[in-house]
């Protein structure tokens, strides 16, 4: 034996047992660890060596098997007909050079009509009716033997039970793909996440995983469906049925199948291709994930004269999309700020071309799903993008894990502004706690401090603070209080007199209350109702930022998380800079004044009726609470005053009846200004 054909004997045997342990993993496991471009690469490498040396082809070769072995946890069922595989073209030339082989075979240049199908990303499953009842379904297997899966199948939403109509054959085999769609496949991921199971990489390993399943009460809680693709066993024999594929297909549709709707006909190659643009270019649209077209001679009498190959029919193919996922390495993990102080893990790829570009970064989402995934960097990653979705890292090649992989270590300060980062033990995402500093959330943070409920700084819109931090003029909010005319000249579509008049605005917005300033601060989940109370509980300034985890908590609506935020935010040195710069810049509110003895509206029972448009409900009950009012819900001889707002109805008339005071919003707002509350 030569040097060559024994360098190439060892790298088929090695290619074959990549393939026949991807095999498994993917057949039998319904588990694969790399893509399928990955595999379709590898099989298309052992097919040309196998072409290259003929005497090498053994039957047991991948390239010469379908699917794989049966589980032995499920009955066996043995097909009538043998359930095939498909040929594969990766290009219109390969299309193009199927239809040349058909012609040559057939020894004639006849224009060939072909059923156009999109290759459905599932399972291939056989479905038996007698008497047009289903009795018996089974998945593919090795094409020869594959698995009962009756009881799994009658959980299907959309496969008949019994079919419907008078043509209906004595015995039927109806073939066809069960898969999952798209929402069907994110609805049960994002439920298995919450139940902190296991998370499906993509709807194919999905649908397979949940048909296989040895207890059918679990997949009939996974939305699979089912459409056909063609007939297996018919009888009798003798039946007459209708001469080409795609009437076939009708037929079988008339006995109450489900059929993939973006079915069609096409006239030669070039319609071939025509077909398979338009489905790839509608392919982000449609409800289910396909990973190509299939193209099937039309007629069965043709179909009959051009027969099988060992593993397919020769008058089919499958015309592959570009794949969505591939195999690339996790280069390092980079961290970003987001608008509000969110810490995402992104990842630096070796670039990959799936999806149609080439991809360098993909999300990781948080520490959670680093878990998850168990992810290091150096690690051989499978990235998924499909359509615009931002590309996704959904599995790690652990068998290729090189040894100097190492963890990935999330930072403990904010790498834009050097914060401390909090995590609370209920959130998945970790946040920046800079805030007013953080350069990443500098514009937001802003654009709430200068807000109508907040600084309320007349002519400092969203538009001009851009402008004002890309120049550099801002970075905290402090720094408004120092810009003068010059500077703001020097903006677009700032003329002199606006200028002047946004000075003024700033100066005027020093005078504020308590509760605003907190407000405007911008604490997480510290909202005006939230900062109100604060002022109300603690009257200073000071007060608040000395106080505590438990002290916060005190206060009437405050939780534990929202304490926290509190806490942490005044605990970081550079908030309580910017706190001070302000203060220095001039802010400053009126004393809240200790009520002396009892409060306000102590002993008195409201209502609140209609809608109020200067604040909401709730914010307005929790007002007129810390005022000593007790709120009810209906009108009685007890209520002392009703506030009625706009469309106020059958409480304001019960009211009236009643004799009972009624305010009108104004009246509510000078009551709790009065009272320095509002
Ligand atoms: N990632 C991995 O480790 C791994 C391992 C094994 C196989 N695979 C993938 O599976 C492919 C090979 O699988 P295969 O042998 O099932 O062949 P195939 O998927 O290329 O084609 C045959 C199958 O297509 C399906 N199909 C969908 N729509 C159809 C239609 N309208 N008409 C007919 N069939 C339709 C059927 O299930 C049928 O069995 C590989 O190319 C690869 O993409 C991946
Ligand atoms: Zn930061």
């Amino acid at each position: 034996m030569s040097k060559q054909s024994s360098s190439s004997e060892q790298q088929i045997e090695h290619l074959r047992d990549t393939l026949r342990q991807y095999n498994h993993e993917y057949y039998v496991l319904d588990a694969p660890t790399v893509p399928d471009a990955e595999y379709d690469r590898l099989m298309q490498q052992l097919i040309e060596l196998e072409q290259a040396n003929p005497s090498l082809i053994t039957p047991d070769s991948p390239s010469q098997k379908v699917g794989g072995a049966p589980l032995s946890a499920f009955e066996q069922v043995t097909h009538e007909v043998p359930m095939l595989s498909l040929d594969n073209a990766f290009d219109d030339a390969s299309l193009l050079a199927f239809e040349k082989r058909l012609h040559d075979r057939l020894k004639s240049n006849e224009i060939l009509y072909f059923s156009c199908e999109p290759k459905l990303d599932g399972l291939a499953v056989s479905l038996l009716y007698e008497n047009g009842q289903l009795v018996q379904a089974a998945t593919r297997g090795d094409g020869q033997v594959g698995e009962n899966i009756t009881q799994n199948v009658r959980t299907i939403t959309n496969i008949p039970h019994r079919l419907k109509g008078d043509t209906i054959p004595q015995r039927v085999e109806i073939r066809g793909e069960v898969f999952m769609s798209k929402a069907g496949f994110e609805k049960l991921n994002s439920r298995q996440k919450a139940n902190n199971a296991k998370v499906f990489a993509n709807p194919r390993n999905a649908a397979a995983g949940s048909l296989r399943q040895l207890d059918p009460k679990i997949t009939a809680r996974r939305p699979l469906m089912f459409y056909t693709y063609s007939l297996g066993v018919v009888a009798p024999a003798s039946l007459e049925l209708p001469k080409t594929h795609s009437e076939r297909l009708n037929l079988v549709q008339s006995w109450g199948m489900p059929l993939c709707p973006d079915i069609a006909t096409a006239k030669g190659g070039q319609g071939c291709l025509e077909y398979y643009q338009h489905i790839l270019r509608t392919r982000e649209a449609l409800p289910y994930d396909i990973d190509g077209v299939v193209f099937k001679v039309d007629s069965i009498a043709l179909q009959q004269t051009l027969g099988f190959v060992a593993k397919a029919p020769r008058w089919a193919i499958a015309q592959k999309f570009p794949a969505q996922e591939e195999i690339t390495r996790l280069i390092s993990v980079e961290f970003q700020v987001g608008r509000t102080g969110a810490i995402t893990p992104v990842a630096r790829l070796e670039p990959v071309f799936v999806g149609g570009v080439t991809v360098s970064n993909a999300t990781l989402h948080n520490q959670d799903e680093i878990n998850r995934l168990g992810v290091k960097v150096g690690d051989k990653v499978v990235i998924r993008r499909a359509g615009d979705v931002i590309p996704q890292v959904v599995s790690v090649v652990t068998s290729e894990r090189p040894e100097t992989a190492h963890d990935i270590e999330f930072p403990s300060q904010c790498p834009v502004c050097d914060s401390h980062i909090e995590k609370l033990a209920d959130e998945a995402v970790a946040r920046c706690t800079g805030g007013l500093i953080c350069a990443a959330q500098r514009k937001q943070a802003l654009k709430h401090f200068a807000s109508r409920k907040a600084m309320d700084i007349d002519g400092l819109g969203d538009k001009l603070i851009d402008q004002l931090v890309d120049a550099e003029l801002v970075k905290s909010p402090a720094d408004f209080f120092d810009l003068n005319i010059s500077e703001l000249i020097g903006l677009e579509r700032m003329a002199e007199k606006s200028a002047s008049k946004l000075l003024g605005s700033l100066q005027d917005s020093k005078q504020t209350t308590l509760a605003k300033f907190l407000y405007a601060l911008g604490i997480r989940e510290v909202g005006e109702s939230t900062a109100n109370n604060l002022a109300l509980h603690f009257k200073s300034l000071e007060a608040v930022m000395q106080a505590d985890v438990t002290a916060l908590q005190e206060v009437s609506d405050i939780g534990h998380v929202v304490a926290q935020h509190i806490s942490l935010f005044f605990r970081e040195p550079h908030n309580t800079e910017i706190v001070e710069a302000l203060l220095a810049a001039g802010i400053h509110w009126p004393e809240i004044e200790q009520p002396s003895g009892a409060l306000p509206l102590e002993g008195q029972t409201c209502v609140l009726t209609g809608s109020l448009s200067q604040m909401s409900r709730t914010d307005a009950k929790g007002r007129l609470q810390q005022l000593g009012a007790k709120v009810a819900g209906s009108v009685s001889a007890n209520t002392q005053f009703l506030v009625a707002g706009d469309k106020a109805g059958s409480k304001l008339t019960k009211a009236q009846d009643l004799g009972v005071t009624v305010w009108s919003e104004d009246d509510l707002i000078a009551f709790l200004q009065q009272h320095n509350v509002y």
